[in-house]
């Protein structure tokens, strides 16, 4: 059974793998069987809802990862259609560089585009602030680097990504660091955060076992942190400080909304001024259009 979501369906066979299997209540009026979305599916929702927001003639930074592969196989689809014209994309790794040529979607860098439009990017966490945690996939700087460039960056997430502060999904903070010593950098950085019971571990790719390496040729060092950071910008600025660190994936006020694709339908928060502004939709309004 698919969801009636106005611009997708929803698979009728979902894999459950590792995904979170979530049941969303039939609508009211006009009556719909209950409809199982996977964590996938949402965030294909939460994709879709960001796309809206890319005109034609702008440039667009394209993130990385699952999500935002959505948002990147929603704008070529845009364009093979003619519903879009004239879209520079800016890609914040190499395999999304890949998957938008594959696609056709015609593709710039920021020594030629220093302003983007807007950026469309995935999260690990999100905090009611609008502070975020990224580059799990490893790709934080470029998306830093393109997302700091960008008029508008619009976050892209299911729910389980929203936490009350940033390192409360108790998962990685990467860090990217040059290679040099890294043993060196990793034992400075979990200094830093000796009060926050932090941990910090040299990442390996997961099948291989070797070192990962960034897109950059640098490494990543994962920190854990059993307690609150604390002030972020504080954080930010003691890491930043370190010889050999190249960057973190903190991203403190760069969003500037962020949809959140749930259970219950969909949430839209977007900053204004100093405000946030909330918008919620549910399914049955998705259905009948916003
Ligand atoms: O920061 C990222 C990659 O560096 C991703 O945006 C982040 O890891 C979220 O990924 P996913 O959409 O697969 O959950």
């Amino acid at each position: 059974m698919a969801v009636a979501y106005p611009h997708f369906v929803v698979s009728e066979t979902h894999t459950p793998v590792e995904q979170t299997k979530l049941m969303v209540p039939p609508a009211a009026s006009p009556p719909c069987p209950a409809v199982t979305l996977t964590q996938d599916d949402l965030k294909k929702i939460a994709a879709y809802k960001a796309v809206e927001h890319v005109k034609s003639g702008m440039v667009v930074g394209l993130g990385t990862g699952s999500t935002a592969k959505h948002a990147v196989d929603r704008i070529a689809q845009l364009l093979q259609q003619g519903k879009l014209k004239d879209i520079v994309g800016i890609a914040t790794s190499m395999k999304t560089y890949e998957q938008a040529v594959s696609l056709g979607i015609p593709l710039s860098d920021l020594d030629s585009h220093p302003t983007v439009d807007l950026a469309i990017d995935g999260a690990d966490e999100v905090d009611p602030g609008l502070n975020l945690v990224k580059g799990r996939g490893g790709s934080l700087l470029r998306e830093k680097m393109i997302e700091s460039a960008s008029k508008k960056f619009i976050v892209i997430v299911d729910e389980s990504k929203l936490v009350n502060h940033i390192g409360g999904s108790k998962l990685a903070m990467p860090v990217e660091i040059i290679p040099f010593c890294w043993n060196h950098s990793l034992k400075r950085l979990v200094g830093l955060f000796a009060d926050k019971g932090c941990l910090g571990e040299l990442r390996k790719c997961s099948e291989s076992g070797k070192i990962y390496v960034t897109d950059n040729g640098n490494y990543i060092i994962d920190l854990y942190f059993e307690n609150d950071i604390g002030d972020l910008n504080e954080a930010s600025d003691a890491i930043l400080r370190l010889p050999g660190i190249v960057e973190h994936g903190m991203f403190i006020g760069l969003a500037t909304s962020v949809i959140v694709a749930g259970v219950n339908g969909v949430t839209v928060k977007t900053k204004v001024g100093s405000e946030l502004e909330v918008d919620s939709f549910s399914y049955n309004d998705l259905r009948n259009g916003f």
